[in-house]
Order: structure tokens, then sequence, then C-alpha cells
């Protein structure tokens, strides 16, 4: 079976919005392995977003990423990583659909709701950093 790391945002978590979106996963017959409430530190949100190191809006990222609390969490379901990413919506406003999360509930490009993994490989990668190896780190 296929986990994947889904993580409720800071604007997510500050606009009540965790029941909401917990709920979307639940009610779609997924399972939720793992889950836990923290602050990130800035190592854990640097590493989470490696892959954007040389975009020119890396600090605001990891700015926003470390504003504040964030649910992160695994969950289990068959061709989860992918399903999740259709439930999320597209990144940009323009393009997320409405009835998925963003198209619901963002309405810009930065502050988005939710991050989901985009492959079973970004998935493994993900569940590491916030749930085993340098997990000593989210304060
Ligand atoms: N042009 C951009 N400006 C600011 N943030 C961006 C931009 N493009 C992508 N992002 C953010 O980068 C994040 C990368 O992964 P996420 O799925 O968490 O959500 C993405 C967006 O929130």
């Amino acid at each position: 079976m296929e986990k994947t790391f889904l993580m409720v945002k800071p604007d997510g978590v500050k606009r009540g919005l965790i029941g909401e979106i917990v709920s979307r996963f639940e009610n779609k017959g997924y399972t939720l392995n793992r889950l836990k409430m923290v602050t990130p530190s800035v190592e854990v949100a640097e590493a989470h977003y490696a892959e954007h190191k040389e975009k020119p809006f890396f600090g605001e990222l990891v700015e926003f990423l470390t504003s504040g609390p964030v649910v992160a969490m695994e969950w289990e379901g068959e061709d989860i990583v992918a399903v999740s990413r259709l439930m999320i919506g597209k990144t940009k406003p323009l393009d997320a659909q409405p009835g998925t999360i963003r198209g619901d509930f963002a309405s810009t490009m930065s502050q988005n709701v939710i991050h989901g993994s985009d492959s079973v490989a970004s998935a493994e990668r993900e569940l590491a950093i916030w749930f085993a190896e340098i997990a000593s780190h989210v304060s």
C-alpha cells in the first residue's frame, strides 16, 4: 500500500481548516497512520523545500512554513500519491479547480493551505524528514 506525506500549512491551521482537510482524506477512504502538530524549525523547513533552494521565493517559503504550527501527517492508500495531488489541486490559483482543496480554500500561490508529496520518492524523503531522521530538530 502506498504512503504519502500531507501537511496542513500554517495558514490552514490558523484558518481552522485541519478538520476539513483531514475529513476529505478520511472520506476518500484513506488511512491516517501518523499525525503531529509542530512549529517547524528552519532546518526542517529548508530540508523539506531543498529542491527549491535556488528559487527566488525560497526564503519566503521557509519563513512562511516556520511562522506557526503545521499538521504533519502520514497517510496510506491505493495510489494515494497521485490521487491526493488531484484532491489538493494545482498550485496556481487560476488552475486550481473548484472541488479541490486549493480550489476551494486557497487564493494565493504562496499561502495555499496544504502540501502533498509529488511522487513516491518525495513521499519517502519527506516522511523521513518529518517523522524520523531529523525529527529531533522539529520543535
Ligand atoms: N512563484 C511562487 N511564489 C511563491 N511561492 C511559490 C511559487 N511557486 C510555488 N510556490 C510555493 O512553493 C511550494 C512548493 O511546494 P508546495 O506544494 O508546498 O507549494 C508550493 C507553493 O506554495
